[in-house]
């Protein structure tokens, strides 16, 4: 197991964004996808979320806006524990990308998708008409407002849920596998909007190449428990660590 202090660009000192501690989480139907995680993610970070099929990515991030709640052990968000009490004020900190947009956008336009957020945070029309301008010009979709989300490429609808998260000005961004069923164009465009998101990122993702590119800390997760965690140059680096949780290099 690899496990290092990971490089963050705050202080040591300062407040995580999430805290999780012992973290098991059986599925109803009795199959354990979580075995006891620990997980401090500090403001600012990027860190990338790899593992083989089934390791228990989505399962984890979905714990982070509460979609599943432990069945032991405590995930906090900025000093907030994730419970059904908090979950209001825990959507509006984690803005959460499912892998299939089509999950995510449901609307007959898409400022009613970006706009969906912030109007349910109560806000006033013009700062909802402002957020949703950020939002799109963020990803890139400025002047998209009165298109129909179904009739947009795979990659503009990518771009457009997570401009739906965005609007939220959310501190803590997790996306799944961003990057799946892009073109190589696309691909670029999702790295360079992804390094310029000042927000901090927990990306689950099968694109090691991405990973490389993108995220300063990895973390490995295999058959619900994290094996390594540590800086993405040495992780990637490690040819049997790789080999040992059915990943390489591409
Ligand atoms: N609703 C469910 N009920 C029971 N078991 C589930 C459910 N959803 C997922 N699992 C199981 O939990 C484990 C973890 O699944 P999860 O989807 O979190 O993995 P993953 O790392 O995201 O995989 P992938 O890379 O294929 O997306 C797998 O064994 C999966 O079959």
């Amino acid at each position: 197991m690899t496990l290092e202090a990971p490089a963050s660009p705050q202080s040591p000192a300062s407040a995580p964004v999430v805290l999780v501690e012992g973290l098991v989480f059986r599925y109803p139907n009795g199959h354990q996808a979580l075995h006891g995680i620990d997980l401090r993610i500090d403001p600012g970070e990027k860190i990338a979320l790899i593992g083989p099929n089934g390791a228990g990515k989505s399962t984890l991030m979905l714990h982070l806006n509460g979609i599943h709640l432990p069945s032991e052990g405590r995930v906090v968000v900025n000093g907030l524990p994730v419970s059904r009490e908090n979950l209001g004020r825990i959507r509006a900190m984690v803005g959460l990308v499912f892998q299939d947009p089509d999950d995510q956008l449901f609307s007959p336009t898409v400022y009613d998708d970006v706009a969906f957020g912030p109007i349910h945070m109560g806000l006033s029309k013009e700062e909802v008409d402002t957020r949703v301008a950020r939002a799109l010009a963020a990803v890139g979709l400025a002047g998209f407002e009165r298109r129909q989300p179904f009739h947009l490429s795979i990659g503009q609808r990518k771009r457009a849920a997570l401009a739906t998260v965005l609007s939220m000005s959310p501190s803590l961004l997790v996306l799944d596998e961003p990057s799946a069923g892009l073109d190589p164009r696309g691909r670029r465009e999702l790295i360079t909007l992804l390094r310029g998101l000042e927000q901090t990122l927990l990306v689950s993702t099968h694109d090691m190449r991405l990973v490389a590119e993108i995220f300063p800390r990895t973390v490995i997760l295999d058959d619900g428990r994290i094996v390594a965690d540590g800086p993405t140059g040495r992780l990637l680096a490690d040819a049997a660590l790789l080999e040992a949780h059915g990943l390489e290099m591409p």
